[in-house]
């Protein structure tokens, strides 16, 4: 019998439109039409239906067929609109900086900004519920290497719109290379260990600004900030069990010492949510703000603390974490390479393609 672990980079590419020989980005090709890009090249089909274990020729043929007596010319218009249409739509929002102030400050997937003593990292895919992807992974530490060196006090994670982050952006699994998904699993185990890492390392206070709903690992990491301050709309998910996945951000070891391993279960095997009350009084969060005042608030919290002298704050900080420090690496090493493995699971494969085969959400 065919595993879905083999099976699914062929999915993969029949999903994606790589049988039908269409080269895209790889955003563009978890989203784009394939049986367009068929007709658009081939016209209608013609071919006789191949049998029911030619699984990739069926595949195709289906999408070819679904199309039926549509003219070439205006499947050929429709791949161009979707593909265009993809382009011009990704990351729209009233919210999202204009691109001239992103290239500016030199990022794509966020906005950093520095004054009053507090540098702010914020994620800014707000349209995708400022879902990370691999570049969102690079910048965040890009921004933290840089923010451990400037002369802010404090530094501040927060999101732009109406979520913190939805976690992890399922369609980074999308994008496999040519070693497979072998590869594309090893990979991530990396990049996942070196991103956690700069959260264990980093050497000033790190708060936490959850303006909406929090996911997977933009939940996991906030074990590793200093403070927590939370929206009253924000909510606390880690829905790894259901994702076949397995938890990360070193929060297999800081969520039960946070909130006992009772609580710690709930969240991260049975996934359940948290609101925003329930993860103050569970200890992740440090206090809980009405959403219509919560920046006002914060801000003026944060800005008085970020006026307290930054060397007291920064050995205050290593004499509460560097006893720790050492476990937190060796929690993150073992952390990432069980989801190395995780991510190669049936379990894992089918999750993630009924997010993207739209058939599943949170
Ligand atoms: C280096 C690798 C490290 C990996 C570390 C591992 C981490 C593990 C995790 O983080 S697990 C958590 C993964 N996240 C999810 O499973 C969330 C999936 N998203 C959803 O279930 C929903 O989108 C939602 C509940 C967050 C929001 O639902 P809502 O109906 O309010 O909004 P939409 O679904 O319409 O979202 C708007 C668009 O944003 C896209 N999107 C949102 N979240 C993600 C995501 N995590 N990955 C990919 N895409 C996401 C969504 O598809 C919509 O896109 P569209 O407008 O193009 O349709």
């Amino acid at each position: 019998m065919l595993s879905i672990s083999r099976l699914l980079p062929c999915l993969y590419r029949v999903y994606t439109g790589e049988f039908l020989d269409i080269t895209l980005c790889s955003t563009v090709k978890a989203k784009s039409n394939p049986q367009d890009h068929a007709r658009a090249t081939e016209g209608p089909c013609n071919t006789p239906k191949p049998g029911v274990f030619d699984l990739i020729n069926k595949a195709k043929w289906d999408a070819w067929n679904a199309l039926g007596s549509l003219p070439k010319e205006t499947a050929r218009q429709n791949y161009v609109d979707l593909v265009s249409g993809l382009s011009s739509s990704s990351d729209s929002s009233s919210q999202v900086k204009p691109e001239a102030d992103r290239k500016q400050s030199g990022y794509e997937t966020l906005v950093v900004t520095s004054e009053d003593g507090i540098t702010k990292i914020m994620m800014n895919r707000p349209a995708k519920k400022n879902a990370m992807t691999m570049r969102m992974y690079e910048e965040i530490m890009l921004a933290l290497k840089a923010a451990s060196k400037d002369d802010s006090a404090i530094t501040v994670l927060t999101g732009n719109g109406d979520y913190y982050s939805s976690g992890n952006d399922l369609t980074n699994f999308t994008d496999i290379p040519s070693g497979g998904v072998e590869e594309k699993a090893k990979n991530s185990a990396i990049l996942l260990r070196d991103f956690v890492d700069c959260f264990i390392d980093f050497p000033k206070p790190l708060i936490a600004v959850v303006n909406g709903p929090a996911v997977g690992i933009s939940v996991t990491i906030l074990g590793l900030f200093e403070v927590v301050y939370a929206s009253d709309r924000a909510t606390f998910h880690t829905p790894f069990s259901h994702l076949g996945q397995s938890p990360e951000g070193c929060s297999s070891y800081t969520f039960p010492k946070i909130m006992g391993p009772a609580k710690a279960a709930e969240m991260l095997i049975f996934g359940k949510k948290l609101t925003a009350a329930e993860a103050c009084a569970q200890g992740l969060v440090t206090e809980v703000f009405p959403d219509s005042t919560f920046q006002k608030e914060v801000w003026t919290r944060l800005k008085a603390y970020s006026k307290l002298p930054p060397n007291a704050m920064r050995i205050s900080k290593q004499m509460i974490r560097n006893r720790e420090k050492e476990k937190l690496h060796a929690v993150n090493a073992e952390e990432s390479s069980t989801l190395q493995e995780r991510w190669l699971s049936d379990e894992c494969m089918n999750a993630i393609m009924n997010f993207l085969t739209r058939k599943a959400k949170l």
